[in-house]
């Protein structure tokens, strides 16, 4: 199971070696973090990221190694967004030219960049960015400026103290006419000592939630006051600028601007399922040696994980995050296919890559937000201990539902996809993963077929109720905006009902790809038996979850939801013998886990008794500020025994 969750042989030895070379490199120590003041865990920031470059380079370590490296330093850093914002941008939207130049500094870390693109007016709405970029032909020069408060940059991380160069999304002004929003390179500090340069303001925007956790990157805000760069300073695959003003468009489409952020949230995506399987780790192990209740003759009470309610919501999460692992290699597959095609102007399947990765995104960051929070629930009050790791590990992983695009959004604009495919289909064949509304007729018209819980171990028939669910929700959301003369106010109307059908849509990718995996060759003895378990209870999960949208679309009668419900009782007992080796087979080490609670031995309590003397509180017997606070009031003496 380590192998087919790690994806290959190679990847798990990969993977293993770069886990405990960091594991067992004091730098990295980060027990400590929640405790440790703003300037002190940034400092401490500053010296891993210092010390895993000169890994990386002493090492002649591979991207690959690199990036496993990255993920189990496991600590938001300024070179997230160099390598994984900065870099992909000028790859996708620079000249060759450009890359020439630029992209040999970024990879030696010579230079170190940030994505600026929010402003503190807007965010979502990219096409409402303030900032201006004027073309001044006489000097060959664009002047970038901010010319309100809420142009702004705001939020980029990285930007704030570390990085010396920003991608900054401006409105290109050239003869006085507007031409939208295009990506430019501005320097904005001394490459000798880091100071700001003339025309620039720039900060960190303040602490953000949680201790430790995300307040190691160094969120910024910037103000631009007339600041001049060269021309070929604008990346220009998209559109390009010329030295006499002239603004000329290519044949790759506008949309490519913003083809950095699709690369990213197919990296959340795949990213999603590691958080997740953190979190269920955490939480099986500890509710294995959890113990409550049902002591029988003076035996040994309940271990926690066996009570159906437990399962009921650890289970579906421990599935989830396998669902998410093999959809998001399929997303990466995607991406790199889409990337191939970009490369030889072929744009065709780039609506598709957007629909998928935008709501992929939005759809398992949701998920996993919740997820890693019903963990800490299901750890009852040690889960709530920074010490459990479950606090540090939320307060990282929130805000992936709202950057790279808030998540509404982003199903907003998979719901644009949808509603466009069902408007196409008298005379366009959907493909990819719409192509199930090719079928819509006969999805409209064939009910569930389920007649006994069994029935439901039966990947077609989970396949059509998903389908079935999608194209019924679609149609519905067609049908209703036709009724609207203006389809944007029907749209907008709408806007709930298509974020559900945007779902129902997203759902259906994730079962599939699943129910695909399964179809590969897996080899190792039981494996393959093990994650159709998983498949089926991650399916039939969500069957129950969102049981109200198959019945009211008429798909499946109540009595077959029950039926499924009952399957999946059923499903809970078949995983439960293996819930803890399910779980080992993340592979992960107790450095990277971060959790006492999640401790491989299962050596809890000692271990939390230990941890709890460690906190300065327990420094001294009496507290600091005893003597000047508590003891006068210990002390006083009042008139009366009532106030
Ligand atoms: C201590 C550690 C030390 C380690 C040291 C080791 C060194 C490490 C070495 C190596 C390691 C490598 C590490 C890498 C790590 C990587 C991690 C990365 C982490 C990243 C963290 C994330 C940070 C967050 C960053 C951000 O948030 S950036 C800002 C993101 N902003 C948004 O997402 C904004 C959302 N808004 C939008 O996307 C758009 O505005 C909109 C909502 C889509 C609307 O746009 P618009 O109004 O223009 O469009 P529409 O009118 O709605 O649509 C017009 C048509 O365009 C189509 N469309 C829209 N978007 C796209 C798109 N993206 N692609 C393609 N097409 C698109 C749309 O469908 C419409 O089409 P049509 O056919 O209907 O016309
Ligand atoms: C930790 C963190 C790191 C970040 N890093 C970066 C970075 O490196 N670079 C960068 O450029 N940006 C970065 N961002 C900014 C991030 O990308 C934006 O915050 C994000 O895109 C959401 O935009 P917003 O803040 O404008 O939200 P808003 O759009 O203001 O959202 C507020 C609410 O309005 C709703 N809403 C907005 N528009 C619509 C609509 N059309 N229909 C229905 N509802 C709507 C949303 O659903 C949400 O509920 C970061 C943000 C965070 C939190």
């Amino acid at each position: 199971m380590k192998v087919a969750w790690a994806g290959s042989r190679e990847t798990l030895e990969l993977s293993d070696r770069m886990a405990k070379l960091v594991a067992n490199d004091p730098v990295f120590e980060k027990f400590t973090r929640p405790m440790l003041g703003r300037k002190e865990l940034f400092k401490n920031t500053l010296r891993k990221a210092a010390h895993g470059w000169k890994l990386i380079v002493d090492l002649r370590l591979t991207e690959e190694e690199a990036k496993w490296l990255r993920l189990y330093i496991d600590e938001p850093a300024y070179t997230d967004l160099h390598w994984g914002m900065f870099i992909p941008a000028i790859e996708g939207q620079g000249t060759e030219e450009q890359k020439k130049k630029w992209l040999p500094l970024a990879q030696k870390m010579k230079i170190i960049g940030c994505y600026a693109q929010t402003e503190l007016g807007h965010g979502s709405n990219v096409q409402g960015l303030e900032t201006t970029a004027t073309f001044d032909p006489q000097a060959d020069e664009f002047v970038i400026h901010s010319p309100t408060l809420t142009s702004s940059k705001w939020w980029p991380g990285g930007l704030g103290k570390a990085s010396t160069h920003a991608l900054v999304y401006a409105r290109l002004i050239v003869g006085g006419e507007f031409h939208g929003v295009h990506g430019f390179i501005v320097q904005l500090r001394s490459l000798e000592d880091h100071s700001p340069l003339p025309g620039i303001t720039v900060g960190d925007i303040g602490l953000k939630f949680g201790n430790g956790a995300y307040n190691t990157m160094d969120n910024g805000v910037l103000r631009f006051d007339h600041v001049r760069i060269p021309r070929n300073q604008m990346l220009m695959r998209v559109s390009q600028v010329t030295k006499e003003g002239k603004y000329m468009q290519s044949d790759v489409p506008r949309q490519l601007i913003y083809g950095t952020m699709v690369y990213v949230r197919q990296t959340i995506v795949v990213d999603a399922s590691k958080a997740l399987s953190r979190a269920v780790c955490i939480a099986t192990r500890y509710s294995a040696v959890r113990r409550q209740f049902g002591s029988r003759n003076g035996g040994p009470e309940t271990q926690v994980i066996d009570y159906k309610t437990q399962q009921s919501r650890l289970f579906p999460l421990l599935a989830s995050a396998y669902a998410f692992r093999f959809v998001g290699e399929w997303l990466k597959w995607l991406y790199m296919d889409v990337k191939q095609r970009l490369e030889a102007n072929d744009f065709s399947t780039l609506p598709e890559a957007h629909a998928c990765t935008a709501g992929l995104k939005s759809l398992t960051t949701t998920a996993t937000a919740d997820g890693i929070e019903e963990c800490r629930k299901l750890c009852g009050g040690h889960g709530y201990l920074v010490s459990s790791g479950l606090p540090e590990l939320f307060a990282v992983y929130i805000p992936a539902c709202t950057y790279e695009g808030d998540n509404v959004v982003l199903l907003l604009q998979v719901a644009r996809f949808i509603v466009k495919t069902v408007s196409e289909l008298g005379y366009k064949q959907p493909v990819g993963t719409t192509a199930y509304m090719g079928r819509v007729a006969t999805l409209m018209q064939n009910n569930c077929a389920v007649r006994t819980a069994e029935d439901w171990l039966n990947p077609g028939a989970i396949v059509e109720a998903f389908e079935a669910r999608a194209a019924r929700m679609a149609v519905a959301c067609g049908r209703q905006l036709a009724k609207f003369e203006n389809p944007e106010e029907g749209f907008a109307e709408l806007a709930s009902d298509l974020v559900e059908a945007s779902v129902a849509h997203c759902q259906l990718i994730v079962v599939s790809k699943f129910i695909e995996k399964l179809q590969q060759d897996i080899p190792g003895k039981g494996v393959k038996q093990s994650l159709e378990i998983l498949c089926y209870v991650y399916a039939l999960f969500l069957l129950h979850k969102h049981q109200g949208d198959f019945l009211a679309v008429g798909y499946l009668t109540p009595k077959q939801a029950l039926l499924a419900n009952d399957q999946l009782r059923t499903l809970y007992s078949k995983v439960r013998p293996n819930a803890i080796a399910l779980v080992d087979s993340f592979n992960y080490t107790d450095h990277y886990l971060g959790s006492i609670l999640g401790r491989y031995d299962g050596n809890v309590y000692p271990k939390l008794y230990e941890a709890a003397w460690e906190d300065p509180l327990n420094d001294s017997d009496v507290a600091d500020g005893f003597h000047q606070y508590v003891q006068p009031i210990l002390k006083q003496k009042l008139h009366s025994a009532k106030l």
